[in-house]
């Protein structure tokens, strides 16, 4: 399975540009055969919270439809990101996945809000699962933040799941952190992670980059710098259960002292 995280700058509150913008990056990507594309967190809108209600998409119906044309044109399947989902008086970070189809496949909002940079002020955390499957692979989803919380990380994994997705919009100057989580997810979880940052600015911060592919057993396969550039590798889903029998973590779990 080849996979490209498509490490892009995002325009402030600017969703039809953004969307414009991640179309030709497709465009580009298109002769280079990439099983799964993986967008960042906040892709259409950026962190503009205080304009959710203008720029907000409603039920993310505008994006849904737009990354299913993308998944269709392409024949590649899309996790994209996160955008602002709007719902009644409520607005959720939500992860929407398609597969190569164009068929909807999943959509996981937020668990976790971040109040370092004031999402709790403009968004409202999710309750969804963020097990899914696609092309065969069970997957566990998550949004930036919740990478610091390695108790939900283990739900999907203990349900089955062989990779954990990150889209993030995170600052540069924590980048040793996300380096250091996202490896210990890999290990703890004997599951490949692919992560997709941002890079640029907004007025509040600088974002750090470092879109990395895991492997099971902790390895770097792939990690972007600061520029913009699609992060690539070639996975083999195998390598999971190869790892998960040389240290069979989750057959040496004591239960009955924790959940
Ligand atoms: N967008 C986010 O959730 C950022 C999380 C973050 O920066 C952190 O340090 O955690």
């Amino acid at each position: 399975m080849k996979i490209g995280l498509l490490q892009i700058d995002i325009k402030f509150g600017e969703p039809m540009a953004n969307r414009e913008y991640v179309k030709d990056q497709f465009l580009k990507a298109a002769d280079d055969s990439y099983d799964l594309i993986i967008l960042p967190e906040l892709w259409s809108t950026g962190y503009d919270l205080t304009r959710l209600d203008d720029i907000g998409d409603e039920n993310a119906q505008e994006s849904i439809q737009f990354l299913q044309e993308l998944a269709k044109t392409y024949n590649v399947n899309i996790i994209g990101g996160s955008v602002a989902n709007k719902k009644g008086d409520s607005v959720y970070n939500t992860m929407i996945v398609v597969d190569r189809n164009g068929d909807l496949v999943h959509q996981y909002s937020k668990l976790h809000l971040f109040k370092l940079m004031d999402e709790h002020k403009y968004l409202s955390p999710g309750e969804d699962s963020p097990s899914f499957l696609l092309e065969g692979i069970h997957f566990g989803g998550f949004i930036c933040y919740d990478i610091r919380f390695p108790e939900w990380i283990r739900k999907p994994v203990l349900e089955g799941a062989e990779a954990i997705v990150v889209v993030a919009e995170w600052p540069e100057a924590r980048v040793d952190h996300w380096l250091t989580l996202l490896k210990a997810r890999a290990i703890e979880n004997q599951s490949y992670v692919f992560a997709c940052n941002r890079i640029g600015a907004d007025p509040n911060n600088a974002f750090g980059g470092n879109s990395i592919i895991i492997d099971p057993w902790g390895e770097t396969l792939a990690q972007g710098t600061t520029q913009e550039e699609m992060v690539t590798a070639t996975i083999d889903i195998a390598r999971v259960k190869e790892i998960r029998s040389r240290i069979p973590v989750f057959q040496d779990r004591r239960t009955s002292f924790y959940s």
